[in-house]
This record gives structure tokens, C-alpha cells and sequence, in this order.
């Protein structure tokens, strides 16, 4: 991979530790997948931040990387979800000795230069890139996002490939950085409209039949944006998909050589109900309504709010969003009315990076396919998948 004669110096550790350990990661990556160089980002998301995936070995080397002196970049950078709710989880029945460690994560990557905006959606809250830009994102939901709805690009980058890249300000031109790698490879033809939980089940569907590939989605009804994450966040995690086109809805879909591709693939009625009901892992009903998978907008919220106002919520109810967003929850009343009828929203963290396994629930409901499928594996917790609507119960 070419480099330049200051990032040759960077290489040798003359502006630091810090700086030659990133350049150290983004060079190995660049020659391991054919880079020809590194390219400028303007935006970087940076995973690996619960201390439940990371543990205290995650935790020594970011406190280690830390305590040297370097020069930040400068790149607007933000976090993944931790483990707690940052402020709040004593009230919120979140382990202490767990949150704590946590907060030592989140204050280490602060030092670090990155944002303690902790989400999978930043896209929602100020770190938004432009079209076309080069970033480094490494949540798989909001890589598929990001390319996809934004059309900026990125790979699905591991957390310290993410955090180097803010680091350093750069990343490695291959990949879905480039045009070719952009062109779809699979027709989907969605013969019903969709609304809810059925969008997680298009991805969860089409993400096992493309794994890395490009989707091409033709669909009857067009989604809105809470429904665009939904689908990504499905597709990326039973598959690991990092983009997809959409007929006249994402920026890319003219550009995306739809008359090449020669595979396709159907979905109706049958396979969305086949899905949804897949999902489901057990016939009990939730003892934790999670939701905010990926971290629920305004919208989604707001949503929530008209459906409990005024009664009482039988099981436990967290919806899981970034701080900002809460923020204007809190402002516009939803809180005070989700709080009213017995349920919480939860900031920073969500139902698959938090030990909910430690925290007494069994069973989870929730209305996203990228939950339904972690939460059993990561959690070793039932899921029920549903719609909203559905999985809310009342006194
Ligand atoms: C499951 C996931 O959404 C959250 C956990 O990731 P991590 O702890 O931030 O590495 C990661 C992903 O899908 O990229
Ligand atoms: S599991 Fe879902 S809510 Fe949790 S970080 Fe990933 S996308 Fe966000």
C-alpha cells in the first residue's frame, strides 16, 4: 500500500504511541485486502465499547492506548452502545460493580477523542456524514445504514480498525469504498406490503440468501426511515451485509447495475408470516418489552408513548435510545407518559449488549429480527417478535 512520507513517519512512531499502534492496525488491514492507499474520512463509529464483549482486557488496553500523549485527528467520532445506562442504572437496577467498569470504558475512549454519544443510530443525533464521504463505521446496523440510506461509504470495521481510523483521520481505500464494489448482486422482488416487524423479517430473510452481498429490494410500498433501520440492522446480522439498494428510495439505486444482476429472489405473504413466527423462540409471554433496536428515534417513541398514555403496562417496558433523543423525549412529555403507565427509556445501552441474562428476565420481547436473533445467542434469553401493538400487555 502507498503511503505518504508523513504517514510513513507516523508508521515509525514519531508522532507517538498512539498514533504508530493505529497506523500499525490500518496498515495491516490495507495490505491484508489489496488497499492501494489510505483516504481521508470525515466520520467515524466505534463498536466494542460494552465491558460484557470486551471484558477488563478491553478495558486495560484502551486505558493503556489513553495515557500517551497524541494528536486527535479531529474527526467527528462517536461510540456503540455500552453495557449501562451510563447516568441512570442505579435506578434502573443495572449491576454496580459492571457499571462502573463501564463508565471507565466510556471515559477512557473520551480521552481517546471520541464522542461519548454512545448509540447505534448516530446518523440521528450529529454524526452525519454527506453522500459519498469515506468513514469508518463498524456497528453493523449503522454500517448498512450509512451506505445504504446516506450513501456514504465504509466497510464493516472491526472496533479497533474504527477507533485507529479516528484516531489517524484515515482508513484504507478498498472495499465498499470503491465503485465496483458498490454494484448490486441480488434482485429481490417483494410481492406484498409491509408494515412493523415484517421489514425485520425481509432482512432476516435476505440476509441468510446474500451473506456479504448486495441486495437490490423492489417493494410495493415505500418505508420510512425507522423502517430503513430495521431492515438494515436484519440484514447485516443473519447476514453480513454492509449495503443495499432500493428502487427509487436509497441515492444509489440508479447507479447500483440492476440489469446485470442475474440472481433473484421472491417474498410474499408466506415467507414475512413464516419468518415472524421463526423468531419467536417460546410461548410464554415477555417479561421485558425491549425496544430500540437500533436506538429508537423520536418517532418511535412518540409511537410508544400514544400507545400506553393513560394505562398501566403489565410487564417491564425499556426502549433504549441515545441520550440526545432522550433529551427531546423528555422535553415533548413522551417520558413522563411511557414512565406513567411502567415504563422506562433507557439510555446508551440496549437489550443485547447489557446483562439482562444477570438481571432477572427470561423471556424478551421485542419487534426487531436483529434482537430476536442476538438475544438468544448473546443473552442465552427467549424472544417473542411481534409489532409493538402486540407485545405490550396492559393491567
Ligand atoms: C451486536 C452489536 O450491534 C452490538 C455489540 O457490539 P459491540 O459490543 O459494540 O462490539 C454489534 C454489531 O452488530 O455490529
Ligand atoms: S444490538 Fe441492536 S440496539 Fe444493540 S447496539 Fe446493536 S443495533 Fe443497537
Amino acid at each position: 500500500m502507498f503511503l505518504t512520507k508523513k504517514e510513513e513517519q507516523m508508521c515509525d512512531g514519531e508522532f507517538g504511541e498512539t498514533i504508530r499502534k493505529s497506523m500499525d492496525i490500518l496498515v495491516a488491514l490495507g495490505d491484508i485486502y489489496g488497499a492501494s492507499k489510505l483516504v481521508d474520512i470525515t466520520s467515524a463509529q466505534v463498536s466494542g465499547v460494552s465491558y460484557k464483549t470486551i471484558g477488563q482486557a478491553g478495558l486495560e488496553y484502551l486505558e493503556d492506548l489513553a495515557s500517551e500523549e497524541f494528536e486527535y485527528s479531529g474527526i467527528n467520532a462517536s461510540l456503540n452502545p455500552p453495557g449501562t445506562d451510563l447516568d441512570n442504572w442505579e435506578a434502573l437496577g443495572f449491576p454496580k460493580e459492571f457499571s462502573i467498569k463501564q463508565n471507565q470504558i466510556v471515559d477512557a475512549y473520551g480521552k481517546l477523542g471520541i464522542s461519548k454519544t454512545c448509540t447505534c443510530t448516530p446518523y440521528l443525533v450529529g454524526n452525519v456524514p454527506r453522500f459519498r464521504d469515506h468513514v469508518s463505521w463498524s456497528e453493523s446496523s449503522a454500517v448498512a445504514y450509512v451506505n445504504s440510506v446516506i450513501g456514504a461509504r465504509t466497510n464493516r470495521e472491526g472496533g479497533p480498525a474504527a477507533l485507529a481510523a479516528a484516531i489517524v483521520g484515515k482508513t484504507p481505500l478498498y472495499g465498499f469504498h470503491l465503485d465496483e464494489n458498490r454494484k448490486a448482486n441480488l434482485i429481490v422482488n417483494v410481492n406484498t406490503e409491509l408494515s412493523g416487524a415484517d421489514w425485520g423479517a425481509l432482512g432476516y430473510i435476505v440476509g441468510k440468501t446474500v451473506g456479504g452481498g448486495v441486495p437490490y429490494f423492489k417493494v410495493q410500498n415505500s418505508p420510512n426511515n425507522n423502517d430503513l433501520k430495521t431492515l438494515g440492522a436484519a440484514l447485516a446480522s443473519s447476514g453480513s451485509v454492509a449495503l443495499y439498494h432500493m428502487e427509487n428510495v436509497t441515492p444509489e439505486w440508479s447507479a447500483a447495475g440492476k440489469d446485470d444482476v442475474e440472481d433473484y429472489m421472491f417474498v410474499g405473504d408466506k415467507e414475512i408470516l413464516e419468518t415472524r413466527q421463526k423468531l419467536t423462540t417460546t410461548d410464554r409471554e415477555a417479561d421485558l418489552i425491549c425496544l430500540g433496536c437500533p436506538h429508537a428515534s423520536l418517532e418511535e417513541i412518540k409511537n410508544v408513548a400514544n400507545i400506553v398514555e393513560g394505562k398501566t403496562i403489565k410487564n417491564k417496558l425499556w426502549i433504549c435510545t441515545s441520550v440526545s433523543v432522550k433529551a427531546t423525549a423528555d422535553r415533548m412529555g413522551y417520558t413522563k407518559i411511557i414512565e406513567a403507565s411502567g415504563g422506562n427509556v433507557v439510555c446508551d445501552t440496549c437489550m443485547v449488549v447489557a446483562p439482562i441474562e444477570d438481571m432477572g428476565f427470561e423471556v424478551i420481547g421485542v419487534n426487531s429480527a436483529k434482537a430476536a436473533n442476538y438475544v438468544p445467542s448473546m443473552c442465552g434469553l427467549d424472544v417473542v417478535y411481534d409489532d409493538v401493538e402486540n407485545l405490550i400487555h396492559f393491567e
